[in-house]
């Protein structure tokens, strides 16, 4: 056996999404901030090739790479590598190396609860995890600031009509589309419609609204479309459904974090929700995110809530990646037929 790269990864999922995590072997990339770093990784794309492509990698695959923090008050620093984006932040990514980081042994776990710091390339994120018999059971982590953009938009899609839409930042970018209007009640036998259909939607969204973050310089595109289901009235607030749309055309086997909280940041702008509410929200496999807006605050000068995710996470296994050096294929390769099939 022989290799030129060793990558060490303890691989885990949250709440059905897989977030792998780079524990070893990759040394910490150029960049003064978290943010610098994610930009680099983004544009070099050698890592992001080599582990996300196939035959290492495929479209399901997240990974993210643990790197030293650059804020003092952090215990562990983060990059977040999706297939098209490297994010400031994500939900299930998060829940996954906070599991890793406690259940993997690299942070010594405190029970019943054990808080922790994480810098992720947006900013900092305060975890909360429950733990148990050596294992985080329930994580929650406080998002970062999130905002509506446009409310009530009017969106051209070829083949659809115009849609009345959302745009929000949750740590992510969001087009927010109803569900029920187009017809999905987010079943798991609608998942290659919706993963179609809401890439179609994301294009146009990107070229008829935008978004441009005004603190995070660069991030000025939306990554994703929520399909939002109906809301229930509960107690604490509201149980619903919803299915993201990540490109090139997956559905987050999550509720999605980020979604969560556009979503939250969308109906609070609208009147729908206020600061202390609940969004129980169910993915189309049946996970479940609790979200949760606990605060309010300004991103830019924009009115912001300061959103919560609790969600669960569980290590999968270990991998080890390498490159012998006679591999044809050192970046690996994408293919239609999985990467963006239509
Ligand atoms: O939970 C989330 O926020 C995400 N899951 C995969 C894509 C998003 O980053």
């Amino acid at each position: 056996m022989r290799s030129t790269r060793t990558i060490h990864v303890i691989s885990a999922h949250a709440e059905g999404e897989v977030g792998d995590v780079i524990v070893g072997g990759v040394m910490p990339p150029p960049g003064d901030t978290v943010w610098a770093q994610r930009r680099w990784i983004a544009e070099d794309e050698t890592l992001r090739n080599f582990v996300l492509n196939e035959p290492r990698g495929g479209v399901f695959r997240h990974v993210n790479l643990l790197v030293p923090p650059k804020d003092p008050r952090a215990d562990a620093a983060f990059i977040v590598m999706e297939p098209e984006d490297t994010p400031p932040m994500s939900g299930s990514n998060s829940i996954c190396v906070a599991t890793v980081l406690l259940d993997g042994g690299l942070i010594p776990i405190q029970e019943p609860v054990t808080d922790l710091v994480l810098e992720a390339p947006g900013g900092l994120v305060h975890v909360r995890a429950q733990c148990e018999g050596g294992k985080a059971r329930s994580i929650t982590v406080r998002n970062l600031p999130s905002f509506a953009d446009k409310l009530g938009a009017a969106l051209e899609v070829e083949g659809l009509g115009t849609l009345k839409v959302d745009t929000a930042f949750g740590g992510d970018s969001f087009v927010i589309v109803d569900a029920a209007a187009l017809g999905f009640s987010i079943t798991p036998d609608e998942a290659a419609d919706i993963a179609r259909i809401g890439t179609r939607i994301t294009d146009a969204a990107n070229e008829q609204l935008g978004f441009c973050h005004p603190e995070l310089s660069g991030w000025e595109h939306i990554s994703f479309c929520n399909f939002a289901a109906p809301l229930a009235e509960t107690k604490e607030g509201f149980r619903t459904r919803s299915a993201v749309a990540i490109r090139p055309g997956k559905i987050d086997r999550s509720p999605c974090g980020t979604g969560v909280s556009a979503r939250m940041a969308a109906l609070l702008a609208a009147g729908r929700m206020r600061p202390g509410q609940v969004l129980d929200t169910r993915s189309i496999i049946g996970s479940r995110f609790i979200g949760r807006i606990v605060g309010e605050t300004a991103v830019g000068g924009r009115p912001a809530i300061l959103p919560e995710i609790t969600g669960r996470g569980w290590i999968t296994g270990i991998h080890q990646h390498m490159l012998d050096p006679d591999d044809p294929w050192p970046g690996g390769y994408r293919l239609t037929d999985t990467w963006g099939a239509r």
